[in-house]
């Protein structure tokens, strides 16, 4: 019941979020920064001669850098390295070349008092970034309770987010204890799952490795970095990677979402979160930063996901006939309808990338996409998963493989929810073969695209101030602040139409809002009356003690 609450109002900001994602040069191809804008008139004049959809790679990519207290430097970099890092002839005559080994590099330079950074590209639009650099990349994640006792707390921390549960201005201050009366309500259900799996999501484990992982490909591509991960919702909270990341003394960050697709429930909510903390913090302010908002057009993770796929198929008696099913975490559809989340329009063409892989390779099998893990009774991303399911079986489709897509690692939605309750499911559903295609992990290739897209994003670290709104829009990347795109969302809210603007009799979508908002009344005024009287069923089922 608490969960209805959900279907209350939802953000109605399109602007920025659309200024995002409709375009490819907006979320999927380029990089955004946060905070303040310098610089960057050479990176503009770069980035307007690349063409529209693929923000070209720096071919040559060299960094010396330089750590101001050397003590540090053997935990901040290991020896990975194993090829020759390159220097740029631009660089000649200034600097040594650096050693064979990250570490080394970092030693050899550490009594000069600059760092360089620079590549052919750079070097061709004149571009040298100069300075005492130390390179950070922040992952965001979702996060995931490690133990059952976390399940609880762990829900609260997502309920208590606006951007998952979003209530209208006058409600604010009611989000908390509304967020302690879902997951509290929530809890018995998740910890089933939970249990299922282990007793805890792997989430961070995997994150964890991913880092590593990335940190490595970084190191072996000659870009010695510290690689740091930021939970929204679980430990490592974003908040510790921060101050991980001030005690470094890092000077340039690039902030990447584990989210191929942007939404703004997830890479969005782990944004407005970072533009929060950074505002209000002078190192931070300062530091000059880069985002990757999403990444699901790049041929690394196509192509790694295409492997993927390719593979599982050949598992199959009859690869030709199978189903692929790609399934998608949802979200509410007034995301995408009212508040311009490009996640639909991004995981769209994100399947059709992949299929276009796939046929390239000579595999033309039906595919479908789906969404899953809709929580409450508002309307969410459809078909859905659960339906779609049922769907074919009755259309007599025999075998199915499951493609998880909007995941790149394994937690609670693919190893309960797919690999249980849709397959049982199907097989209860006629389907007779059923197969999953494992996340991608710390795949190769997929770790090797994303080490490629920080590189990618270097040059444009703290570099694209274009005050000019129309150069903006015209650039290759959707340059500009979150802070600026997050006001702009936050001032549309007003401005757009209610989500129900007639009132229509009848089982409506318009009826379903205004249960929903009758529902989440009668919530508040329950639950204001248990606190005030000390009783009631919440007292009763031991669930109102959690509040205090
Ligand atoms: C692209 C990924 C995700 C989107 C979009 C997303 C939106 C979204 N999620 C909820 C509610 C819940 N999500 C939960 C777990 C969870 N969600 C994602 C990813 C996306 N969520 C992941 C990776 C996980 C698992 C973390 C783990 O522990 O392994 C949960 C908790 C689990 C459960 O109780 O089912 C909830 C609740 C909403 C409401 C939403 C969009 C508004
Ligand atoms: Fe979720």
């Amino acid at each position: 019941m608490g969960i209805e609450v959900l279907a209350l109002s939802l953000p109605s900001p399109a602007s920025q979020w659309e200024r995002l994602s409709s375009s490819h040069q907006a979320s999927t191809r380029g990089v955004i920064e946060m905070g303040n804008l310098e610089l960057g008139s050479t990176t503009l004049a770069q980035s307007k001669s690349l063409p529209a959809r693929v923000v070209r790679p720096p071919t040559c990519l060299t960094q010396i850098f330089n750590h101001p207290s050397g003590g540090e430097m053997d935990a901040w970099v290991r020896p990975c390295c194993r090829k020759k890092p390159l220097i740029s002839k631009y660089l000649r005559g200034y600097l040594d070349p650096p050693s064979s080994s990250c570490k080394r590099s970092f030693k050899r330079y550490s009594s000069s008092s600059e760092a360089l950074m620079t590549s052919k590209s750079q070097a061709a639009s004149s571009t040298l970034i100069v300075g005492n650099e130390k390179v950070g990349v922040l992952l965001l994640n979702l996060g995931g309770p490690e133990t059952l006792e976390d399940v609880q707390p762990f829900l609260f921390n997502l309920f208590s987010d606006p951007d998952i549960i979003r209530l209208p201005r006058m409600f604010w201050f009611f989000q908390k204890p509304l967020a302690q009366f879902i997951s509290a309500v929530r809890a018995p259900k998740s910890k089933e799952g939970y249990a299922s799996i282990g007793g805890g999501s792997p989430l961070r484990q995997i994150t964890e490795a991913q880092a590593e992982a990335l940190r490595k490909a970084l190191c072996n591509k000659n870009v010695p970095v510290k690689v740091y991960v930021g939970m929204r919702y679980w430990h490592p909270f974003t908040e510790e990677a921060i101050q991980q990341i001030k005690q470094d003394r890092i000077t340039k960050l690039v902030v990447l979402p584990l989210y191929p697709q942007f939404s703004i429930s997830t890479s969005g909510s782990s944004l407005r979160l970072l533009e929060s903390i950074f505002r209000e913090d002078e190192y931070l302010v300062n530091m000059q930063h880069t985002v990757i908002p999403s990444w699901y057009q790049r041929e690394g993770y196509i192509k790694a996901m295409a492997n993927l796929i390719e593979k599982e198929l050949r598992t199959f008696d009859s690869p030709e006939k199978v189903m692929i099913f790609f399934s998608a975490h949802g979200v509410p559809l007034a995301y995408v309808e009212e508040a311009g989340d490009p996640y639909k329009a991004e995981m769209e063409e994100c399947v059709d990338l992949i299929m276009e892989e796939l046929e390239k390779r000579g595999i033309t099998n039906p595919y479908t996409l789906a969404y899953q893990s809709r929580v409450g009774p508002v309307e969410w991303l459809k078909p859905y998963t659960d339906e779609t399911i049922v769907e074919l079986g009755q259309k007599g489709v025999k075998s199915l493989l499951a493609v998880p897509i909007s995941f790149v690692s394994e937690h609670i939605e693919t190893l309960e929810e797919i690999d249980v309750e849709y397959k049982e499911l199907a097989l209860r559903s006629g389907i007779e073969r059923w197969g999953r295609v494992p996340a991608l992990g710390c795949e190769p290739t997929f770790i090797s695209d994303l080490a490629d897209a920080v590189i990618e994003s270097l040059p444009y670290v703290g570099a694209m101030a274009v005050s000019n709104l129309e150069a903006r829009q015209q650039s290759l990347v959707p340059l500009g602040s979150v802070e600026e795109l997050l006001a702009a969302y936050d001032s549309k809210r007003g401005e757009l139409p209610p989500p129900v603007t007639v009132w229509e009799w009848g089982w409506t979508k318009s009826a379903e809002t205004w249960n929903g908002r009758a529902a989440m009344v009668a919530v508040l005024a329950l639950l204001v009356l248990e606190v005030t009287t000390g009783e009631g069923f919440l007292h009763q089922w031991g669930i109102l003690p959690l509040f205090r």
